[in-house]
């Protein structure tokens, strides 16, 4: 087991604790399993006498009151100004800074040169041989091992394009998404004196003790667990790689002089590489800016945070500034570290239907999203709670995106192609000029092979590498977003796999979908559930079943939400043509429910009393077909399912059907219902739903 490095012991290293030996990188573990492990926080020996401890500002949004949140944005203000220098993105000032250093350039553009370039040839080689399909495995593997020599710039790039179905074929993304853990550790002095000079404190007077060596390093930094000096609270401390900013820049003006060529004479690509290359960089220097991830930390906390089941560590402010991250340190077991999470009593599906129903709301509630979720960043605290670490890269859906995802799913579920296909004009992946007719029966092709069973028990991979392989053959501009959103979804099924096999992430976050549909107001959503349940002037009885049956499983549902978007419409100003469906509809249930009593009830005499009544005509007193009578039968039975499904839900009022009645009761509605077969007029079917109105008792008695 370690020792931890207690303040003013010889292991710290400012210049008063420089004395003793501090580890050497060769008695550092190489593995970053080994430490973790020598890294466990042992006893924090009792701090000595402060240069200064300032007492630290850190609050959770949703508890601080009055003067701890004045003091706490305080904290974060001075953060911020010791933030102020941190590097921003700007493509001018690389050219200035690197167009008078040639050798430099030179020396980097060989080494990218040489890995890059013979990657370039083997795959020439492989297209000239034909195996370029066949070795595809084997080249991402390479590339990725390519990358993380190139260093954190290519590192990021990797996982940049990871999460890029439209760029990259399904292998690379699969390999290239493994690159979160690829980086060796940088000195611990050159961390501790950063802390020092970032904070302008020695490190004694922040903390009591601190790891001697990083607990884990990632591709901008590494992370220490430390006690501070003030309280004694256990911390994560998160150190910026030195020179990195100055690594990256060097890269990114290399790179994008490699997209200027690419947009002057590679004719295939059509969209503006340097463009592209300049929203990556700019991102990638957000995440340089510790102070930012701090802030994002915050927002994501107080958003998401409500939940019980949900923790984001808190920051302190005060020992915080553009390369040094120090936040609350949270106890937790890697969710892919499924074996341990079982000891602890844990089950890892319900840490994943945690995330997954997180995930939905941040993507397609709020908008703002975790963009980064790898099993690294998410642990599973012994109280049972899902912790996300790691806020450097966030990311955000526009509002109308959000809305066509939720309809995109609900008409993949239903399998409705077209629709689907005209989806992406209002996801913006294709401009409106393209014709999508072709992309139907390539969606088709997918789902009808992939599926003998329901959109909802496919695999959430197999599914994302399905529409992949669709975006990649057709002029798709998959936006940065959607495809982040695809990959937290991945990363939370592929957890899930390990405990379940059978797991299927859209079935488990169908229920939140179906709830949306049902309950948001939002014309978009609005408009997709009537298309949904309206289809060639009939209404798909089944379709809404399906939606109640999933919907009923969010955690959130309320049965007096659903419907409730398309009831209000029903009696606006735009409710003519859906009046006009929802009268013949009411008729034909009404024309079931009689029907179907009489034949119940047909059924029920002994034949020889029938023979008598009906004059031995066995047959009955009705003129319907038996197959007639079937369906009628069916369709009583699924709306009674439906309004006992409705009735079961503990919040359901009757009431909320007041609009039919309203709609039936119109004298319009009367030259209507009277042109509808059986005799059965909308007098008859309002008089029906008055009824069930009036006397909520069951199902059954109250409607027939
Ligand atoms: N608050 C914390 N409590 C406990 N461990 C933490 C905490 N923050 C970070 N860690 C550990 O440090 C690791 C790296 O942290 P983080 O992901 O924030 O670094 P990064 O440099 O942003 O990594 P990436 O390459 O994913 O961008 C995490 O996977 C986790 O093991």
């Amino acid at each position: 087991m370690m020792s931890f490095v207690a303040a003013g012991s010889q292991c710290f290293c400012s210049s008063s604790l420089a004395l003793g030996p501090r580890p050497t990188s060769a008695s550092r573990p190489k593995t970053r399993r080994a430490r973790e492990a020598r890294a466990a926080l042992v006893e924090a020996r009792p701090p000595p006498a402060p240069a200064r401890v300032i007492r630290p500002a850190v609050r959770d949004a949703n508890l601080i009151v009055g003067g701890d949140r004045t003091e706490d944005l305080q904290a974060e203000a001075r953060a911020m100004a010791r933030a102020v220098n941190a590097s921003v993105y700007s493509p001018e000032v690389l050219a200035v800074q690197y167009g008078s250093r040639p050798i430099k350039v030179l020396r980097r553009t060989l080494e990218i040169l040489t890995g890059l370039g013979s990657f370039g040839l083997k795959l020439l080689l492989d297209k000239r041989n034909g195996v370029f399909d066949q070795k595809k495995g084997i080249r991402a593997a390479e590339l990725r091992r390519i990358f993380t020599r190139l260093g954190p710039t290519f590192v990021k790039l990797g996982q940049g394009l990871s999460t890029r179905p439209d760029i990259c074929p399904p292998e690379y993304l699969e390999e290239l998404a493994e690159l979160q853990d690829a980086l060796p550790t940088f000195p611990d002095a050159e961390a501790f004196s950063c802390i020092e000079r970032e904070l302008g404190l020695p490190l004694d007077s922040i903390f009591s003790s601190i790891s001697p060596s990083p607990i884990a390093a990632a591709s901008l930094g590494q992370v220490y667990k430390a006690q501070l000096a003030y309280s004694g609270q256990t911390v994560a401390v998160k150190v910026q790689r030195p020179g990195i900013e100055e690594a990256i820049g060097l890269d990114f003006y290399l790179i994008r002089g490699l997209g200027f060529f690419i947009n002057k004479y590679v004719d295939i690509i059509t969209s503006d590489v340097v463009a592209l290359i300049d929203e990556f960089a700019r991102r990638v220097y957000q995440e340089l800016n510790y102070v930012q991830e701090g802030q994002n930390a915050r927002r994501f906390k107080k958003l998401y945070a409500d939940r019980e089941d949900i923790l984001v560590p808190d920051i302190f402010w005060d020992y915080t500034s553009g390369k040094v991250l120090t936040m609350e340190w949270v106890d937790g077991v890697k969710l892919n570290e499924q074996d341990a999470i079982e000891r602890q009593g844990l089950k890892v599906l319900d840490l994943v239907n945690t995330g997954i129903q997180c995930s939905l709301r941040q993507l397609l509630e709020y908008g703002y999203f975790h963009a980064d979720p790898h099993p690294g960043n998410l642990l599973a605290t012994p109280e049972g709670k899902l912790a996300f670490l790691d806020f450097g890269m966030m990311s955000e859906t526009p509002e109308e995106a959000r809305f066509a995802i939720i309809g995109h799913v609900v008409h993949m579920v239903n399998r409705d192609y077209e629709a689907m296909a005209r989806d992406y004009y209002a996801l913006d992946f294709l401009s409106r000029d393209v014709d999508v007719s072709p992309i139907v029966p390539a969606l088709r092709n997918f789902f009808d092979d992939a599926l003998n069973y329901t959109v909802s028990e496919l695999n959430f991979k197999t599914l994302v590498n399905g529409l992949g392989a669709v975006f990649y053959q057709y002029p798709f501009n998959v936006p940065a977003y959607y495809a982040l959103i695809l990959r937290s979804l991945t990363v939370l099924e592929g957890l899930a796999l390990y405990a379940d096999p059978n797991f299927k992430v859209l079935a488990a976050s169908y229920p939140y979908f179906a709830k949306r549909l049902l309950t948001d107001p939002n014309p978009y959503l609005r408009d997709a559930l009537i298309e949904l349940l309206f289809k060639d002037g009939r209404f798909r009885w089944n379709r809404l079943e399906n939606l109640l049956v999933q919907g009923s499983k969010d955690r959130d549902f309320s049965a007096n939400d659903a419907l409730q978007p398309v009831l209000k419409l029903l009696l606006g100003p735009d409710g003519e043509q859906l009046q006009i469906l929802v009268i013949k509809e009411a008729v034909r249930v009404t024309e079931a429910v009689v029907i179907g009593t009489v034949v119940d009830t047909y059924n029920s005499i002994p034949n020889v009393v029938r023979a008598l009544i009906f004059n031995a005509n066995v047959a009955g007193p009705l003129t319907v077909s038996d197959s007639e009578i079937d369906s009628m039968m069916a369709l009583r039975d699924q709306v009674f399912r439906i309004w006992g499904l409705l009735r079961s839900s503990q919040d359901f009022d009757p009431a909320l059907l007041q609009p039919i009645l309203q709609v039936l009761q119109q004298p319009e509605a009367r030259s209507l219902g009277e042109r509808v077969i059986g005799g059965i007029t909308q007098r008859l079917a309002a008089r029906l739903l008055q009824q069930v109105l009036r006397a909520p008792t069951t199902v059954s008695t109250s409607i027939s």
